[in-house]
């Protein structure tokens, strides 16, 4: 039997007036491939930032791995292995590439700066060329060789959404939240993108959870969709039987005898870089 990744129950979360999300539950398997899709405002961003621990439910339980984790602070989930990506882009702009990539590994690394001063005489050499070594393997994995010194800030926009997945791989995380990490990109990009999502997931073992609005890559990689309106679930299955659902057509649609996936769909207009 495959093992639950995360469950997800009844969480509500609550700002003020405003009700992000209403008692939405559900679970991931081990090793899924799982979408959340909805219109803007819907509260996908907010399910996300509940499982990363930016926010903390009003009520409900997250489960990771069995285990509760709802009081846990963010950087708790992360080393238990819960890794993200953000909507807008988070990286370090005048740093390399590299040093990007290595700070997503700063939850792994047993020496700091003060242990690290015993640099040549403890392990932490060793460590740090491990680390180094496992860097290089992400960088060979999303083909960034050619980038791999630039400053971040200076490479174009679909480059720069790579190196944040190459930070949040290399946590080593067993589940991966990806917000939106297609948004602003170009059709090749996109489809380079989803074929890295769909590598991790498949070589490098990893759970992944998506937000994306682009509904061809969603359908076309997704193992499970969940769809969002207005802070609730309306629909959880395989691609095929989210999108024939009624009640999904009708929050994106207004109506419910029309298609989900446009087949003019044209490519959206980059982004600017935060
Ligand atoms: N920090 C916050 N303070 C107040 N309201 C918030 C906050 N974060 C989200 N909301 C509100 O919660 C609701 C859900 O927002 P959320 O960003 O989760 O939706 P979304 O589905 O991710 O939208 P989008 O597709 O536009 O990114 C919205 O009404 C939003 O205005």
């Amino acid at each position: 039997m495959v093992a639950t990744s995360l469950e997800v129950r009844g969480v509500s979360l609550r700002f003020g007036g405003v009700r992000a999300l209403t008692d939405v539950s559900f679970s991931i398997k081990d090793g899924e491939l799982f979408s959340i899709i909805g219109p803007n405002g819907a509260g996908k961003t907010s399910i996300v930032n509940c499982i990363s621990g930016r926010y903390k439910p009003t009520e409900g339980q997250l489960l990771y791995q069995d285990r509760d984790i709802t009081g846990l602070t963010p950087n708790a989930r992360a080393s238990l292995g819960i890794g993200r990506t953000f909507q807008n882009l988070a990286l370090f702009h005048h740093m390399s590439v590299l040093d990007n990539i290595m700070v997503g590994r700063h939850h792994l690394l047993k020496n700091n700066f003060i242990t690290g001063s015993l640099y040549w005489l403890t392990g932490a050499r060793k460590e740090e060329l491990a680390h180094r070594r496992k860097v290089e393997e992400i960088i060979d994995f999303l083909d960034l060789q050619s980038v791999r010194k630039a400053q971040a800030g200076t490479l174009p926009y679909g480059l720069r959404k790579r190196v944040e997945l190459a930070r949040a791989m290399a946590l080593e995380p067993r589940l991966i939240l990806l917000d939106e990490p297609m948004a602003g990109m170009n059709f090749e990009e996109k489809e380079d993108m989803a074929r890295y999502i769909v590598d991790l997931n498949e070589e490098f073992g990893m759970t992944v959870v998506m937000i994306e609005h682009d509904m061809g890559v969603v359908m076309d990689i997704s193992h499970r969709v969940m769809v969002l309106d207005f802070g609730r679930k309306i629909a959880e299955g395989d691609p095929a039987a989210v999108l024939a659902d009624p009640h999904v057509k009708r929050a994106y649609l207004g109506e419910e005898d029309e298609v989900l996936v446009d087949p003019d769909d044209k490519p959206a207009a980059p982004e600017c870089a935060a």
